[in-house]
């Protein structure tokens, strides 16, 4: 039969205070086990004195809180004791009995421990009884015989079984680092059983869950766990350290044998290809594995120089545009800016989408270089017929597959318990797009990677649909092909306004390049995270990719890149925050960097980066701090020096038609403006002007108009 599985964590006297059992519980809580709590208990059994106080963080992580020892009394006259009755009293379902630390400290006896079961039973108390023989028996070869002593002691005390698990613990083996063999264990554990058939019942017997116990670690529990007579494992040193959730996770049952025939059946069912089955395998795995996905900054060492794209001396080669394809990554939804279409579709600048100055871009390139440049567009499955409608009248730019690639979609994975998420009310909530690292395999499974390299094209520039600063360049071009690279990162100085966002950085280990998000941040490196003048580089997203290179790296991986897995919790229909929790397994395309040896980055200007990620990017970059150039890119204006306006617009104006409210007669003019606050409900007249530093203040709640004229380093109160 099979029998649930239980660890246990024995603090015992420990740790010193309890401010560092409450950061030990916050550490578990931040990569909890991935473990199905219907197939495993977790019990601990932290010192008397904390067990009310911690016990909410405890539940909270799906455990149960455990005492390490009960009276055998009632209440009364006991100086020094608590009750089964109290403990259960308090909510507290367990307690260890017969730990050897009382038996060979506190000079509790065979008798004693009979009495406390006895009492645990009337209360309804689980019991987990400690037994086990010290080094002398063991090499006395009288081991079977102190358990079965320590057992049968107890045995006529028992009424309820199901209340009852034994922890089997050599003494030897206690805090001494001198682990069972697992054989050892295993033995033992059997004659245990076996006892209990014969003194009990086979049925008892059958369903008891022992535990073995000392010098349990994430390094030997492994092997341990393997053998049948061998339910969990009480843990004591082990219990004190983050790493304890690995015990839990390889005590449970890999989710992965459990839950991945699910998700394959349901992503086959949905028509997904091979590859984008590998890629959510690879990222399920990661997820379940519990793995620790943190980069601490131990193991970072600060990137000092990279070549700038003002120094580059390559002669340009014109040559190579025919070998290169241009990407725009054209799957975001602008929900997050009332947009329930392609970002790309929102007006930038009179009349003109994204999409219409990309296709303005490219035809402008195609004409400056005298040559045909392949041009192609990732989009999502909510993305792809509005954009191909769009694009239609620009026949010029290519139609069907030869325009488009669209994105996979994955599986969303409801939290509980890792299953496939089921949302039949609308089933098409059980899936999101995997984040845009999903252009690896989405490039691979759709058959596009294949049918470009065949076409002789070797050479990828990708970036976002929302950055209309990042063209071909061809000096850039030149300097990526004769690098030798497999790929490139562009990458911008990070100033204070950036802090909060990811850098790149230098992994110690590999000495190659990576990147770091701040999800991937501990808490306790943030300082550093934030350091500008450390980590002086952030990812542009404008990146550059050698398609042989990306095909020689999916054939050493087995056909799934190995990129870093993020986890997002939503609910299942985003809209209804009361239905069920899920997962959203995503990663990003820059993270790439860490999986190609020699990967390089390159510094650019801030005119290369212009992406609309709110209201306010999209204020400033219609104002006339942006210029629209011939070749149909906005930029930076040059007086500007590299350095956009920061505005900061009301909740309110959070959508873009709110904010188009706020501008009726057109922009304002923000040339000379350094940051403008706009709090409450407010139109601009046709000519205003703000210079420096400008804060507008409506705060009436009724709308009221900011008239035409120069606003310089003031706070207008309306
Ligand atoms: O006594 C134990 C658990 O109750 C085992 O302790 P260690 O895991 O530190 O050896």
């Amino acid at each position: 039969m099979s029998r649930k599985y239980i660890v246990g964590g024995n603090w015992k006297c420990n740790p010193a205070t309890m401010k560092e059992a409450n950061s030990l519980l916050k550490e578990w809580k931040k990569s909890p086990p991935l473990v199905d709590p219907s197939k495993v208990d977790v019990v601990i059994c932290p010192p008397a004195l904390w067990m009310s106080s911690l016990g909410e963080s405890i539940e909270g992580l799906g455990m149960k809180t455990c005492a390490q020892n009960v009276g055998k009394n009632d209440a009364g006259a006991f100086t020094g004791e608590w009750t089964a009755a109290n403990l259960q009293d308090l909510g507290i379902t367990w307690t260890l009995v017969g730990h050897s630390e009382r038996r060979t400290k506190y000079g509790e006896k065979d008798e004693d421990c009979a009495e406390k079961v006895a009492k645990c039973q009337e209360a309804g108390l689980g019991v987990i009884l400690c037994i086990g023989e010290t080094l002398d028996e063991r090499e006395g070869g009288k081991t079977d015989e102190v358990n079965k002593r320590q057992l049968a002691a107890v045995l006529p005390k028992v009424k309820d079984w199901s209340k009852i698990v034994i922890a089997y613990e050599p003494v030897w083996a206690i805090g001494t680092g001198k682990v069972a063999t697992p054989d050892q264990a295993e033995e033992t554990q059997a004659a245990i059983r076996n006892y209990i058939k014969g003194a009990v019942s086979a049925d008892v017997a059958d369903k008891l869950q022992i535990q073995y116990g000392g010098s349990v670690t994430p390094d030997n529990c492994a092997e341990l766990i393997t053998k049948p007579n061998i339910d969990g494992f009480l843990v004591g040193g082990a219990s004190l350290k983050p790493t304890f959730m690995d015990i839990v996770s390889t005590v449970g049952p890999s989710k992965m044998v459990d839950m991945w025939p699910k998700f394959e059946e349901k992503m086959k069912k949905e028509g997904c290809n091979e590859t984008a089955i590998a890629a959510f395998k690879y990222n399920y795995g990661v997820l379940v594995s519990g793995a620790d996905v943190m980069i601490p900054e131990s193991k970072l060492d600060p990137v000092d120089k990279l070549p700038e794209y003002e120094k580059l001396t390559e002669k340009p080669d014109p040559r190579l545009l025919k070998k290169t394809l241009i990407l725009k990554l054209n799957g975001g939804l602008g929900t997050g800016m009332g947009l329930d279409r392609a970002k790309s579709l929102l007006t930038v600048t009179e009349g003109n989408t994204f999409l219409d100055l990309i296709a303005q871009q490219v035809a402008s390139m195609k004409k400056d270089f005298n040559t045909d440049l392949k041009f192609m567009l990732m989009n999502s499955f909510s993305t792809s017929k509005d954009t191909l409608e769009a694009l239609s009248k620009y026949s010029d730019l290519g139609t069907g597959s030869d325009l488009e690639f669209v994105q996979n979609k994955a599986p969303k994975v409801t939290a509980s318990d890792m299953s496939p998420a089921d949302w039949s009310a609308e089933t098409a909530h059980e899936w999101c797009p995997p984040g845009h690292g999903d252009l690896y395999p989405a490039m691979l499974g759709s058959g596009t990677l294949e049918k470009l390299l065949k076409k002789g094209y070797r050479y990828m520039f990708v970036s976002n649909s929302d950055n209309l600063g990042a063209t071909m360049d061809l000096k850039i071009l030149t300097h990526f092909v004769h690098s030798g690279a497999p790929f490139m990162m562009e990458v911008a100085e990070r100033t204070d306004a950036d802090k909060k966002g990811g850098h790149l950085a230098v992994d110690k280990a590999s000495g190659g390049l990576l990147l770091r998000e701040s999800a991937q941040c501990p808490d306790e490196d943030e300082k550093e995270f934030q350091n500008v003048a450390k980590y002086k580089f952030f990812n542009t997203n404008n990146l550059w990719v050698d398609l042989v290179a990306l095909k020689r790296e999916f054939r050493r991986n087995d056909g799934a890149l190995p990129l870093p897995v993020m986890k997002n919790s939503k609910t299942v229909d985003p809209r209804d925050k009361a239905s069920t929790k899920v997962l959203q397994l995503e990663t990003a395309m820059g993270a790439a960097i860490q999986c190609f040896q020699g990967a390089s980055a390159l510094v650019i200007p801030r005119s290369r980066f212009a992406p609309v990620k709110t209201t306010n990017d999209l204020l400033a970059l219609r104002s006339d701090a942006y210029k629209l150039t011939e070749d149909f890119r906005i930029v930076l204006a040059p007086e500007r020096e590299g350095v956009p306006p920061d505005v900061k617009l009301d909740g309110m104006y959070k959508f873009t038609d709110a904010m188009e409210k706020l501008i009726p007669n057109g922009p304002p003019s923000l040339i000379n403006c350094k940051k403008l606050v706009v709090e409450g409900p407010v139109t601009f007249a046709k000519g205003v002007v703000f210079k420096g530093t400008v804060t507008v203040k409506n705060g009436t709640g009724s709308e009221k108009e900011l008239a035409a004229g120069v606003y310089e380093d003031k706070t207008v109160e309306l």
